[in-house]
């Protein structure tokens, strides 16, 4: 059963229910919750990833796969890292794919020169404007910087090219400067302004603030790229759409410079319990686990298991008193329904944990006839045994098979007893990490 088959459950409040009480927030006016547009960076940050080499073959792969998964962009690597990265780009851009793709520069002519050749539909443009980057990455005071970005972005205009200009470190960098440049740039048409927490250093409170008063000087779109250093990337994604910024920059597992950036599952999970219908209509979402496990075989890495929505036990309950009310309304004790991202829920009830209405649906799933009391009297063996050590499955099969050939007359047709066929009908997917599927749940 669905959850959303179960009746809405609300708290009664004094003032009118909202109709979502996670979507949009009226005070945020300029909020693009229920709109807001995805630039994957999966083959642009995630190269980044410590891990990363990927074969033209497996960008090729990646890029169909995230395509015919609804991202709006695909940023590419900068062709002047490599000729490799050159080639790669223009296949890239040769496949005809619905996403509009991009590749990341840095801001000056001669990356622009090489960018603009590769058919790309937009060119994403980057300087670090914090003290740090100005006097040790580039060592460019905010006047040459202005000075490029025109130059860099009328070139790129006139190719009819779209262009992004963003400022690496924002978060580090002096407000004013900031926002001058944002301007100067704006002006001259750029599409988007991004704002970029290359360390990872805002909270979302800051990141509210500054896509606001940013929103309030330029009038082209806003883009935000989050580092996850502090573990806010997805925070303070969602909370710069309810800022106003437009899109969000997402790589598939978050991979990119050390622990990455904002995942795009993870950003799928938040915006799903925000904004249902706009999600579900865009992206396809049950594509989400296909594409982790491409990228995380591509850069050999395994989904973490605390990953939202795919990591292995992302639907699992496992306490007695959640698999009870999970049993009757999966809503209890879950904000996602897991066949949104066609995926299945599981009760863990082979543990000291369970209790008797986890057990009593295994019964039922067992095709087994037990009395409540009866019931009872299983769940203490097994809770019994399972202080004494891990159990799996089969343990409580057989604490209940032969508890039920003691007590009670087998509910088949012959007194045939139960077979093993019929508990090898149940779906166990993962046997490792005794997880079964309880059908009354699904
Ligand atoms: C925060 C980010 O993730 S930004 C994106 C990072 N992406 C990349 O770095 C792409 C991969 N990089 C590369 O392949 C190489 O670094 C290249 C081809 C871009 C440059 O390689 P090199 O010429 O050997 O320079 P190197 O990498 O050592 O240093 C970076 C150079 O770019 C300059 N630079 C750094 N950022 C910028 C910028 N945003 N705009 C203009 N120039 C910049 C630095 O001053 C330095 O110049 P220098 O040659 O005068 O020292
Ligand atoms: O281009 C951008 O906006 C972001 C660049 C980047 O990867 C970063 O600043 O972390
Ligand atoms: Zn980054």
């Amino acid at each position: 059963m669905s959850s959303q088959e179960f009746e809405q459950v609300t708290e009664s409040t004094s003032g009118p229910a909202r109709p979502n009480p996670y979507g949009p927030n009226p005070s945020d006016y300029l909020s693009n919750v229920q709109n807001f547009e995805l630039i994957d960076s999966t083959l642009r940050e995630g190269e980044q990833f410590a891990n990363a080499f990927y074969s033209t073959e497996t960008k090729i792969e990646i890029a169909k796969a995230l395509d015919a998964f609804g991202v709006d962009y695909i940023e590419l690597t900068s062709p002047v890292a490599s000729e490799q990265s050159r080639k790669d780009c223009e296949a890239i851009c040769k496949l005809g794919l619905k996403a509009k793709i991009l590749t990341h520069i840095r801001c000056h002519m001669d990356d622009a020169r090489v960018a603009v050749e590769t058919g790309v539909d937009g060119v994403d443009v980057v300087i670090g404007t914090s003290k740090f980057l100005r006097k040790f990455s580039h060592g460019k005071d905010m006047n040459y910087i202005a000075k490029n970005a025109i130059e860099v972005i009328e070139f790129v205009k006139s190719k009819g090219i779209e262009i992004r200009f963003s400022s690496e470190d924002s978060f580090r960098s002096d407000l004013v400067d900031l926002l001058n440049i944002y301007k100067t740039v704006d002006k001259i048409g750029v599409n988007r302004v991004g704002i970029a927490d290359t360390v990872g250093c805002a909270n979302p409170r800051q990141v509210y603030e500054l896509v606001r008063t940013l929103k309030s000087v330029v009038s082209c779109d806003i883009e935000c790229h989050f580092h996850n250093d502090t573990g806010c990337a997805i925070a303070n994604a969602y909370t710069a759409l309810e800022g106003g910024a437009k899109l969000i920059d997402v790589s598939v597992l978050g991979i990119g410079e050390r622990n990455g950036i904002t995942p795009l599952g993870g950003l799928m999970a938040r915006m799903i319990v925000a904004a249902p219908e706009y999600v579900k209509s865009k992206y396809k979402l049950h594509k989400i686990r296909d594409i982790e496990n491409l990228v995380a075989e591509a850069v050999e890495v395994n989904i973490p298991f605390n990953n939202p929505i795919t990591g292995f036990c992302a639907f699992t309950h496992k306490a007695g008193i959640h698999a009870k009310a999970i049993l009757a309304n999966p809503s209890t004790y879950e904000i996602l329904d897991p066949h949104d991202f066609g995926m299945k829920r599981y009760i863990h009830f082979a543990n000291r944990l369970t209790g008797w209405n986890a057990i009593k649906s295994r019964v039922d799933q067992l095709n087994l006839n037990l009395s409540d009391d009866q019931v009872k009297e299983v769940t203490t063996k097994i809770k019994k045994l399972g202080d004494i050590r891990p159990l799996n499955i089969d343990d409580v099969d057989s604490i209940i098979k032969d508890f039920h050939a003691e007590v009670a007359t087998p509910r088949l047709a012959g007194g045939k007893d139960v077979s093993s066929q019929d508990v090898n009908d149940i779906d166990i997917n993962e046997p490792a990490t005794k997880k079964v599927k309880t059908e009354s749940a699904n």
